[in-house]
């Protein structure tokens, strides 16, 4: 069955020179997703940073995509 996670802010490194595309809601970056449970090891992710101006839950900001 799968889970869902909630990932904090500082636990998301997002490479904001390595842009991997764009959406209607916002930018997907490269990024690291930190495994503070394994050693800290730094597991590669695409990031989107949903645009605050098309999101209605402010509370909302960062979506983690695992890497295929
Ligand atoms: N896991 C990923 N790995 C690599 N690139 C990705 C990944 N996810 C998204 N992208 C890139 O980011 C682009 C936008 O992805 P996104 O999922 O935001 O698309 P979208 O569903 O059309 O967006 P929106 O819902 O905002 O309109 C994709 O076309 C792709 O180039």
């Amino acid at each position: 069955m799968s889970q869902l996670r909630l990932i904090k802010t500082n636990e998301l490194i997002i490479n904001e020179n390595e842009k991997l595309g764009e959406g209607e809601f916002g930018a997907v970056y490269a990024g690291k997703y930190i495994l503070t449970d394994y050693h800290n090891k730094k597991f590669p992710v695409a990031i989107k940073v949903i645009n605050r101006t098309k999101n209605d839950n402010p509370d909302i900001e960062k979506v983690c995509y695992f890497v295929k």
